[in-house]
């Protein structure tokens, strides 16, 4: 009998520990650290971390340390040195970007340079997979076991969860039902879940599309106010409509509907992108001033998706070119791209011309 938690169902533990503000402990050989997620950190274990010995470090990503005139000596993340008079505000302004205009001062800050950064690079990767802010508090542990099994709490050997950190994970269908919808009246929705505790991803077939055939098909990313609410500062609402009436006209489709909110950041964080926006910031400058990439999501959760529904290959409805290229180098071969421009109006014509002049979106 073994009921114990494998590797992804801890990390799977682990993404909600930091969601809620508790610990975990990361190990990678003989080194060990005690992570806290900057976002949920609350002023009591804070003060009961800085009562712990050792050199403290506030880990951001090298785009939020661009924004915060902070050196990255470690590629694509930045530990800084956390000061001695620090305290919990000081650390949530450099996670959050929502005051850098008002209070720009934050440094000079020290940043460091010796030592290894691997267990710091880990919990960045985790905390932007629990879809919080991408900052962390790091203190080296020595006793690691001891102090885990002391506290309650979730211990990830990084080596083993790093495969699983990077790669997507398996998808499983779950139930299909009919869906008659007014774009189609066949239509049917498939639900996937995926492996490792993530999100559930769902595929609206719309006829019976044969297999062996190119599919018209479309890799939607979730939009809460586009989709839902008929948000004007995106085109999501229109193309999620426009594509699905296209399948019912031509009488077969699928149109994938990824959850990965917020080109991949969740809306909370897409919410904290629209502020900076609403500052003067654009669109991909808002993401990286909130230490993301321009796109963090994972396209091929779609390709996987299709494959597992019997698709090898599709007229692809987008404008986004990297959509294409994921998808061509996870095996779904695109036959054809069908342009999908819809929804332009006056509050989302900036954002649509950076998506074409920054993210390289096609006119
Ligand atoms: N971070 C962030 N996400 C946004 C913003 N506006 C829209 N989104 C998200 O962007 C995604 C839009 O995805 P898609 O409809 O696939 O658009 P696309 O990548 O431009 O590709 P195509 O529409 O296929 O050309 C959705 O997840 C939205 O929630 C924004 O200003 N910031
Ligand atoms: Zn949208």
């Amino acid at each position: 009998m073994r009921f114990a938690p494998d590797i992804i169902e801890r990390l799977a533990r682990a993404r909600a520990d930091l969601r809620m503000g508790v610990p975990i402990v990361l190990t990678y050989g003989p080194a060990a650290a005690l992570v806290f997620a900057a976002e949920t950190l609350d002023a009591k274990r804070f003060l009961d971390l800085r009562a712990l010995d050792g050199e403290l470090s506030l880990t951001i990503t090298s785009r939020r340390a661009e924004t915060l005139k902070a050196r990255a000596y470690d590629a694509d993340i930045a530990r800084i040195a956390l000061p001695s008079d620090a305290d919990l505000k000081w650390v949530q302004g450099v996670a959050d970007p929502a005051d850098d205009l008002n209070s720009p001062m934050k440094g000079p800050l020290r940043t460091l340079r010796d030592g290894s950064a691997d267990l710091h690079r880990a919990a960045i990767k985790m905390v932007k997979s629990a879809r919080l802010l991408p900052a962390v508090l790091v203190l080296p542990l020595q006793e690691a076991g001891q102090f885990a099994l002391d506290h309650g709490l979730t211990v990830i050997p990084v080596d083993l969860a790093s495969p699983h950190l990077k790669a997507t994970s398996p998808m499983h269908p779950v139930v299909h039902a009919r869906l008659p919808m007014e774009a189609a009246e066949a239509g049917r929705l498939h639900i996937f879940r995926p492996e490792d505790g993530g999100e559930e991803h769902y595929a609206i077939e719309i006829g019976r599309p044969p297999r062996d055939a190119p599919v018209l098909a479309r890799l939607h990313s979730a939009c809460f106010t586009g989709d839902v609410l008929g948000s004007l500062k995106c085109d999501c609402g229109p193309q999620l409509r426009g594509a699905l009436n296209q399948m019912g006209t031509l009488g077969h489709g699928v149109l994938l509907y990824l959850n990965q909110e917020g080109r991949g950041i969740g809306l909370a964080n897409k919410m904290r992108a629209y502020s900076l926006q609403d500052q003067g910031f654009d669109t991909v400058e808002a993401n990286h001033r909130l230490g993301f990439e321009d796109d963090e999501r994972d396209f091929k959760i779609g390709a996987k998706i299709l494959k597992e529904m019997g698709f090898s290959s599709v007229r692809l409805l987008t404008n986004n070119p990297k959509k294409i290229a994921m998808m061509e180098k996870s095996g779904v071969k695109v036959v054809e791209r069908v342009p999908l421009k819809v929804g332009e109006n006056t509050h989302n014509s900036d954002y649509l011309a950076t998506k074409a002049a920054k993210s390289g979106h096609f006119l």
